[in-house]
């Protein structure tokens, strides 16, 4: 049955395609023989039912992807076998490169400029692997991560995207809907209670939750939030807030709400405008996709969005032609943030796509 699926499957990489799972779902749905719809803005969404794929900056020039939801056929997962996968326990001494940018954001929050900044980075690797064993990179994270949004996405000449996001930006059923603030993180290592986090995590998560209620405020939409709580996501915990909508939402006004949410100072900064110029202006990476936002628009009368984070983009570079992969990660910067920890939380971060691509590292 494996190798049915797996065979089911090797053309994956031929054409656009997706395979999707949701947290604790025991099904997967794969797009394929599609094309992509290009779109401007998120206002396009309202018409549309199927994948969206959203840059973390609408106005960089990357189109919002769209797959119609006509492509998609369902896998089961119960007939999928998943080989065991080694842990990677590797340093990753921090770069020159990292301790510049982090002064840099830290000392435009310490003077006040902005309450947060998210300041993010890439980790490349060299990869050796054909395209008939992408789906099981993307079976191996579906495995290790049973409480995320699981998504790997192939773009015509540019590549593979997958990731394993924690991190739901808009939920929209038939009687509400629901959102987060998922923000301040630290090791996984034994239980937490929020208040183990500290003031700086504590600080940073508050930044997210008061500006997701402005937000919902301000589109006079009725919400209630639940305490803070903890929550793992591979080798972090992240404090998260809960948020539930309690009317039901139009296409109209959901297009709203992503649109003023994204990207939240979870990934961006605040205030929102100047801190998203800030970070195109003073980070070396190029986001594209990470940070943006994917899932399923309006299928079954449910529209689930989650931030891209804890993903990578794998592509062959345009000079020697190797495959090589980007790992993303970020953190909040705030007054109090020290380098040496914030550095540590995005090697954190990045383990999870490490460990699934260690069988094909090219080192
Ligand atoms: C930016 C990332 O994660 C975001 C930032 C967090 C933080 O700074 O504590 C926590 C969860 C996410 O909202 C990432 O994973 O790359």
């Amino acid at each position: 049955m494996n190798q049915k699926i797996y065979r089911e499957l090797s053309t994956f990489a031929s054409g656009a395609s997706l395979l999707i799972r949701y947290p604790q779902e025991d099904k997967v749905r794969y797009y394929h023989d599609s094309h992509f719809v290009l779109l401007d803005k998120i206002e396009d969404l309202k018409f549309q039912r199927g994948f969206v794929f959203a840059p973390f900056d609408l106005a960089s020039g990357l189109p919002i992807l769209h797959l119609p939801e006509n492509k998609c056929v369902e896998l089961s997962l119960d007939k999928i076998e998943i080989d065991p996968i080694d842990l990677d326990n590797r340093q990753f001494p921090i770069t020159d490169l990292y301790r510049r940018e982090f002064a840099t954001f830290n000392h435009a929050v310490a003077s006040g400029e902005f309450h947060k900044l998210v300041l993010a980075r890439e980790a490349k690797v060299g990869l050796n692997m054909t395209d008939d064993q992408y789906p099981q990179l993307f079976f191996s994270l579906v495995s290790l991560m049973p409480s995320a949004c699981v998504y790997m996405l192939h773009i015509p000449t540019k590549g593979i995207w997958i990731g394993a996001s924690p991190e739901i930006l808009l939920h929209s059923f038939e009687s509400g809907a629901e959102t987060m603030a998922l923000a301040g993180s630290v090791s996984n290592l034994n239980n937490k209670s929020p208040e183990s986090f500290g003031s700086k995590n504590l600080h940073e998560h508050e930044v997210v939750v008061n500006y997701i209620e402005d937000v919902l405020k301000c589109l006079d939409i009725p919400y209630h939030t639940k305490p803070i709580e903890t929550v793992p996501a591979g080798k972090v915990c992240h404090l998260r807030t809960p948020f539930s909508i309690d009317e039901p939402l139009s296409l109209e006004m959901m297009a709203r709400v992503v649109a003023r949410l994204h990207p939240t100072p979870a990934v961006a900064g605040l205030p929102k405008e100047n801190a998203m110029r800030f970070i195109i202006d003073n980070e070396s990476l190029q986001r594209d996709y990470y940070a943006g936002f994917f899932g399923l628009w309006n299928v079954d009368n449910q529209t689930s969005l989650y931030v891209n984070l804890r993903c990578a983009n794998i592509q062959y570079s345009s000079n020697d032609a190797n495959l090589v992969g980007r790992i993303f990660a970020g953190g909040g910067i705030m007054p109090s943030s020290q380098c040496e920890e914030e550095w540590q939380e995005t090697v954190l971060k990045q383990s999870v796509i490490r460990q699934v691509l260690k069988p094909y590292l090219n080192e």
